[in-house]
């Protein structure tokens, strides 16, 4: 059996739009004659823009609708950013395909200000994620950190707008919106820590749809797929959310894979961090050991904080 059409459910913002656009043209590509169509969403995690994410409940929040569209036979595939998915996936779905990652450091951002040293003492800085304000803290703890969701456009308007002297987003996301200018500084590894699978595009489907799913491999990129299931497990290991400061970083190199990860605390800017190689047979077991690893030097407290 083969599919004629795919629809690709989506979330409305720009950058999910450049994404679900991105994959439609590489099946576009990869499937000649194949008619691919968006069918963009809102989520809740779009709408309720006023609290962190932490507090409103986590991750599947950008997710649930989708979903629900592929399962009343609406789309057949959903495009997200792997950061956003998940730890555990709801049952009945897969991920396909994993793209080949872009740039997953983080990005500095500001306009009057060349890189975090740079910044005077107490300046406010702008982000809700806990992973990057722990990091923020562990190295500058006289900044100011302050809330800040919504959009990648609204996050720099707010910047703009002199709310904050710098901000701190995603290179993958500001490169993908042509926005490459505004990164003044790259916040990399191994310093610094992205998101567990950040950087990195998932095409998710339903599991009971064989010639879907192998219409959508092709897509898949295998080592990025070892690096993000190494990091993904390590997360899911250690309670898997978003209202936690985890950071993973995986390389793939001849010899094997090699994890590096990170549990922090908001408030002392206390850093824990462990990392562990392990051949390429081995990611998800990797992403465990670390796991370990940090649960052996105390995770535990910072994770129930
Ligand atoms: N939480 C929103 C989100 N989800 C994925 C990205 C960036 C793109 C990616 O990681 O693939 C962003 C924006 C940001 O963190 O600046």
């Amino acid at each position: 059996m083969t599919v004629a059409t795919l629809r690709i459910a989506t979330r409305k913002s720009a950058l999910a739009l450049w994404q679900a656009e991105h994959v439609a043209a590489l099946l576009r590509a990869a499937h000649p004659g194949l008619q691919v169509e968006l069918v963009p969403l809102s989520t809740r995690g779009d709408e309720i823009l006023d609290q962190p994410l932490a507090t409103i409940g986590g991750k599947g929040l950008f997710l649930k609708e989708l979903e629900v569209a592929m399962l009343e036979g609406r789309a057949e595939l959903a495009v997200h950013s792997l950061k956003d998915v998940p730890a555990e996936l709801e049952p009945g779905f897969a991920l396909p395909a994993i793209l080949p990652r872009a740039d997953a450091a983080d990005a500095f951002v500001s306009n009057d200000y060349a890189d975090l040293a740079a910044l005077p003492l107490g300046a406010r800085v702008g982000t809700s994620s806990l992973r990057r304000q722990a990091q923020l803290r562990a190295v500058r703890p006289d900044l100011e950190l302050l809330d800040l969701r919504g959009n990648v456009g609204t996050r720099l308007q707010k910047l703009d707008a002199g709310h904050y002297e710098a901000i701190v987003l995603a290179c993958a996301g500001l490169e993908r919106l042509g926005l490459h200018e505004r990164i003044r500084h790259r916040l990399a590894a191994p310093e610094w820590l992205p998101a567990p699978g950040q950087a990195a595009i998932a095409v998710e489907a339903r599991s009971d749809q064989p010639a879907v799913l192998e219409a959508l491999a092709v897509l898949d990129d295998a080592e990025t797929r070892l690096a993000v299931s190494a990091e993904r497990s390590m997360n899911r290991a250690l309670g898997g959310s978003c209202t936690v400061p985890v950071g993973a970083w995986c390389t793939v190199t001849e010899h094997g894979l090699h994890l590096r990860g990170m549990v922090g605390d908001v408030s002392s800017g206390r850093l824990l961090v462990a990392e562990a190689v392990a051949g390429d047979n081995d990611a998800v077991s990797l992403g465990d050991k670390v796991a370990d690893a940090l649960f052996a030097q105390g995770a535990a407290a910072l994770l129930n904080a």
